[in-house]
């Protein structure tokens, strides 16, 4: 092999950066078994996504999503999941966050019962991003990782107890463009999945998940026919590794509003694989809007103001814990957006407040767990949950939630309460610009007015925005009265990026991607048809080929 190329199977073109950890992970064998994950499952893939665009269709004809009649039988009949391997039987904390080599280290550390290592919200795909970040879950699955921050002198290595890891991949939709496959771009989540099971399924059973795992998150799934791809996906992985079935386990996040009408339907496809089903509340909120963004009708009110406690949001989360138990596997929370504030005692302990508010709706409303943001997070995080939980490490058998039951279709699309505001329009502008400046820069988690923004929130802010332009709202909540129109839009922009550039600081500003960000971020918001992702354009410019480096194609 040259020097400076990757040895690749038949088939596979790389056009990522190359580097010799990240050889390491780009096996010839590693990719070998991606390609074949994606020759067996790419025409399903492509039905799946297709499925999709006609379920699109029908709603923005005025159809509103629910129950599937076909598939009553799975909703009524008694069935339950395989049983929850003991590794994976308390979670009380999650802590997530991007692949980062500190974070992954500071994350498994943190105390929380699982870390949830985010190849999707939270990370940007760069390449670096990518490849860097399966290099740091190999070591950290392999025990060894470590970190040198050489500015302060301070040297990172595991606990001797440390969080069990789970991984998300990125959702079917989003393409891998510095591997191709036969000619065509990857496709995300197989990259993310395939490199890694194939190259820590066996460390992990041994080290972290006693004989079962690797452990997953799947997320913005829409539909139960994406559950079933994951399963035949999950069963390759097995017969090729020759490991027992329902080794692989899996949490469905349930974000999309499609999917929570799928919900018993989803956990039976992956029967055998799950562990339960996670409430993506942000990703939710997002797919609202997107869901009905022809019915003017159903607008939401400002973003601040669509908590868990509106009725669409606790019926879906009722629900799921009814759904979830009554299959015998963990109903997961979601995560709260506050963060801890450094140089404000009082602000810090009111954003605290918030966070075990939340945690203490979940945890009584039957949650099994949570998810945290932060390290600073999980003390309080974890004491709601011990003090409303005691020593059981799940409410699987004790939380039943038969009440919810009755919850109807009309109850999971109640549309909120509450009012639109001018400062409502400028915030979701102000974040989701700034948001995109970073994702752009390689961030895909910031801290922005003391929340967390990832991925998720910054989608609400932005199909707030082309709603609310596309059907000219009055902004009711504050007495102005103003229509928001494209006028109002492109001054509110250039207000807002004057005052991102004072908050910033010229320099930063300057030789930050804030202007790149300001012009995808406008073009999205008040183009004649909603894209359906704001990370799918924002993709094209952080693809960075490298053609002269190339590949070495090697017989199979
Ligand atoms: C909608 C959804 O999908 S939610 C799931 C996706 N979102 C996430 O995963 C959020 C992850 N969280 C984060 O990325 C960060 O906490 C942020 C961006 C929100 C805040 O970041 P910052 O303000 O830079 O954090 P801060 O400076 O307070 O960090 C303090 C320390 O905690 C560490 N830390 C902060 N968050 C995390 C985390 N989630 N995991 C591991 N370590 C973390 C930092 O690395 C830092 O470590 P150090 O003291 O050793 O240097
Ligand atoms: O992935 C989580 C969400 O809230 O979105
Ligand atoms: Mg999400």
């Amino acid at each position: 092999m040259d020097l400076g190329t990757y040895e690749v199977p038949e088939g596979v073109d790389i056009l990522g950066r190359y580097d010799a950890e990240f050889a390491k992970i780009l096996t010839k064998d590693a990719l070998k078994f991606v390609a074949e994950l994606q020759r067996e499952f790419r025409s399903d893939i492509k039905h799946a996504l297709e499925s999709r665009r006609e379920a699109k269709k029908k709603y923005n004809e005025g159809t509103l999503p629910g129950f599937d009649p076909a598939t009553s039988h799975i909703r009524d009949q008694e069935w339950l999941c395989a049983p929850v391997p003991p590794a994976a039987a308390d979670r009380k904390v999650e802590i997530t966050g991007p692949v980062d080599r500190k974070m992954v280290i500071n994350a498994l550390n943190s105390a929380a019962k699982v870390f949830m290592a985010d190849l999707e919200d939270a990370l940007s795909p760069t390449w670096e991003n990518l490849i860097s970040g399966q290099v740091n879950l190999k070591d950290a699955v392999d025990g060894t990782i470590s970190f040198h921050d050489k500015v302060r002198n301070r040297v990172y290595k595991l606990n001797d107890q440390t969080a069990k890891l789970f991984v998300r991949p990125r959702g079917w939709h989003l393409p891998e463009a510095h591997i191709l496959i036969d000619g065509e771009p990857a496709t995300g989540c197989l990259v993310d999945f395939g490199l890694y099971f194939y190259h820590n399924h066996s460390a992990f059973r041994r080290t972290q998940g006693a004989g079962f795992g690797p452990f997953f998150y799947l997320p913005k799934m829409e539909h139960s026919r994406e559950a079933k791809i994951w399963n035949s996906v999950f069963e390759k992985a097995e017969d090729v590794a020759g490991i027992e079935r329902g080794s692989i386990r899996a949490t469905v996040l349930i974000e999309t509003l499609p999917a929570v009408f799928q919900m018993d339907e989803i956990l039976y496809e992956l029967k055998e694989h799950s562990v339960g089903l996670n409430c993506g509340r942000w990703d939710y909120i997002f797919s609202y809007v997107k869901t009905f963004q022809t019915h003017p009708d159903r607008l939401l009110p400002d973003r601040v103001q669509v908590g868990m406690t509106q009725h669409f949001m606790k019926s879906y989360s009722d629900l799921l814990i009814r759904t979830c138990h009554r299959r015998g596997v963990h109903a997961m929370g979601g995560m709260a957006a506050q963060i801890p504030i450094k140089d404000d005692p009082v602000a810090n302990e009111a954003a605290l407040e918030l966070v075990r508010k939340d945690k203490l709706r979940e945890v009584k409303a039957g949650h099994d767990g949570t998810w945290a943001a932060h390290p600073g997070l999980i003390p309080s995080c974890m004491e709601v949950f011990n003090n409303n939980m005691g020593n059981a490490p799940n409410q699987i058998d004790t939380v039943k939630r038969d009440d919810a039951a009755n919850l109807t279709e009309q109850d999971l699309l109640q549309i909120p309460t509450g009012t639109r505001t001018m400062e409502g329009l400028r915030l979701n502008t102000r974040v989701g610009i700034q948001y995109l400046a970073a994702w752009l820069s390689g961030s895909g988690c910031v801290p922005l007015y003391n929340l967390m923004e990832d991925a998720a929130t910054a989608e609400i802010s932005r199909v707030q925005n082309w709603q609310w332009l596309k059907y000219g709202v009055e902004l009711d909540g504050d007495g102005l009265g103003e229509k928001v129109n494209k006028d109002l839009f492109h001054r509110v922009v250039e207000e807002e990026m004057a005052r991102i550039e004072k908050e910033v600081g010229t320099e930063k500003f300057e030789k930050g991607m804030y202007k790149e960000a300001c012009k995808i971020f406008t073009r999205q918001c008040t183009s004649l048809t909603l894209d359906d992702f704001l990370t799918l354009d924002a993709y094209n410019y952080i693809v960075v080929h490298h053609p002269k480096e190339g590949t070495v194609k090697a017989s199979n």
